[in-house]
């Protein structure tokens, strides 16, 4: 086996919020980057992926767990790693030039060095002509090249990539992730290891060798595929079309079944057990109309009741990230089942997609309550509210201290659409307040 450049060992991480709570982010992550290989990093929203990059690049120290790189400790950023970020992260007031030379700057390298050696990363990356240009007289693509020469200038072993592609276009995406490819199984850039973090999971299974699938809450690796398949791979032949199967299966694999507190554990892939839901579970970003115009493309021809996920994100024109939650949603409803990579319409999905409006609200009603404990939380909270409202603060407070505001914030938004689309609780965006559904709080003021 090859060598390992970076070693984690029982990493964990925890983030302290504003208000004082500590929350785990990463638990118990071992895993060698080891010399030669490609590792896509794949995992739901907010599981830990980026912080797991940062750990590896030295900018964040890991609370418990040892980091190690080339046998020896990591503190604070080391030259051999650099980073590519989703953002660009360049200065504006900078030429091109300029931001590729930063990196070499703050080694103390003398000027005709440093701008020999920025020139070169320029010209391996494709942009030689555009040294003195502005970042904001480039196209998107082009500054991403720039983030990336940047990264490659300081000639490091390790790049660890942070959704390097996702913020350009399909096409200019892809371009240069066949370039960066192009590069490495050329032997040009003098990286040794990659580690690609990304939400698309054919961009995955295009570049890497091994794909770890990251599970959330806290943040640790689910299982792991090894891809043997020469580069470069072409996105349409069968042997890269079922591995994209495969891997669609591991993420999806134990969503749906209802887990409550007491249930049987989901089946979780690698052995891991699935733990009960609580209200303060992370929810699946998928609004409803995503939800409806999925579950109906799946119950049309030409699937007819069951797809293929990556056929389906095709036909829905869905990226994974934007297709992969709203399936997990469905799922969580009980509205469709996932299976071996499929989704497949339930006998209550059907119901809902053969309904009009009232069968449709009520059953999405039921389902929610009887599935979200969050929903079933406050709908159950109001009830006990003499007046049948409640500010949303104190959900918001709950769901903070396990997921941090952001994440609390994103969490009640999707409870409170899923909830008024199935008429369980309403929502004032002015005032903030949760109230029972306008009938019920008339007939609850008339019994008291
Ligand atoms: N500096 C910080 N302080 C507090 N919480 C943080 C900090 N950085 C990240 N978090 C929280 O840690 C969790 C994991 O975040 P992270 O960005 O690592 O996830 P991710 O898997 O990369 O998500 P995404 O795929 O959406 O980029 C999130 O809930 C996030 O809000």
């Amino acid at each position: 086996m090859a060598q390992a450049i970076i070693e984690l060992q029982g990493v964990g991480k925890t983030f302290r919020s504003a208000d004082g709570h500590v929350r785990p982010v990463l638990d118990a992550v071992d895993f060698s980057l080891r010399e030669g290989e490609i590792v896509a990093l794949l995992g739901p929203s907010g599981s830990g992926k980026s912080t797991l990059l940062r750990i590896m690049a030295g900018l964040i120290a890991a609370d418990r767990g040892r980091v190690q790189y080339r046998g020896q400790p990591l503190h604070g950023t080391a030259r051999a790693i650099s980073m590519v970020f989703q953002s660009f992260a360049l200065f504006p007031w900078l030429t091109v030039q300029q931001n590729v030379e930063l990196g070499l700057e703050a080694r103390g390298m003398g000027k005709t060095e440093r701008e020999a050696k920025a020139e070169a990363a320029i010209e391996l990356i494709g942009l030689s002509g555009y040294e003195g240009a502005l970042p904001r007289e480039l196209s998107g693509g082009m500054r991403q090249r720039v983030g990336i020469a940047r990264a490659l200038v300081t000639e490091p072993e390790v790049l660890l990539m942070d959704e390097a592609f996702s913020a350009l276009d399909v096409l200019t995406g892809e371009r240069l992730r066949e370039d960066i490819l192009e590069l490495w199984q050329g032997g040009t850039m003098p990286t040794k290891a990659m580690l690609v973090v990304s939400h698309n999971i054919e961009e995955a299974v295009l570049m890497a060798d091994r794909i770890l699938v990251f599970a959330s809450d806290p943040g640790r690796i689910r299982c792991q595929l090894a891809i043997q398949l020469p580069r470069p791979r072409h996105p349409d032949s069968a042997e890269v079309r079922a591995l994209i199967d495969e891997v669609y299966a591991l993420m999806t694999a134990g969503a749906g079944r209802p887990v409550r507190a007491g249930s049987e554990a989901a089946g979780a892939v690698s052995g891991e057990a699935a733990r009960p839901a609580s209200v303060t579970e992370r929810l699946p970003q998928a609004d409803v109309a995503r939800m409806d115009g999925l579950l109906e493309l799946l119950a049309a021809p030409p699937f007819r009741g069951r797809a293929d996920l990556p056929q389906l994100a095709a036909a829905s024109e869905l990226t994974d990230a934007q297709m992969l939650p709203v399936a997990h949603a469905l799922a969580q409803l009980g509205l469709a089942h996932l299976e071996s990579g499929d989704l497949q319409v339930s006998a209550l999905g059907q119901r809902y997609v053969d309904g009009g409006h009232a069968l449709r609200q009520e059953l999405f009603g039921q389902q929610v309550l009887d599935r979200v404990p969050l929903i079933a939380h406050i709908r159950h909270s109001l009830e006990q509210d003499a007046g049948g409202q409640l500010p949303d603060r104190p959900f918001l407070r709950l769901l903070s201290e396990q997921l941090g505001p952001v994440e609390a914030d994103a969490v009640l938004n999707t409870a409170i659409s899923w909830a008024r689309h199935g008429e369980v609780f309403e929502y004032d965006f002015h005032t903030r307040l949760l109230r029972l559904p306008t009938g019920e709080t008339e007939a609850k003021d008339e019994a008291v």
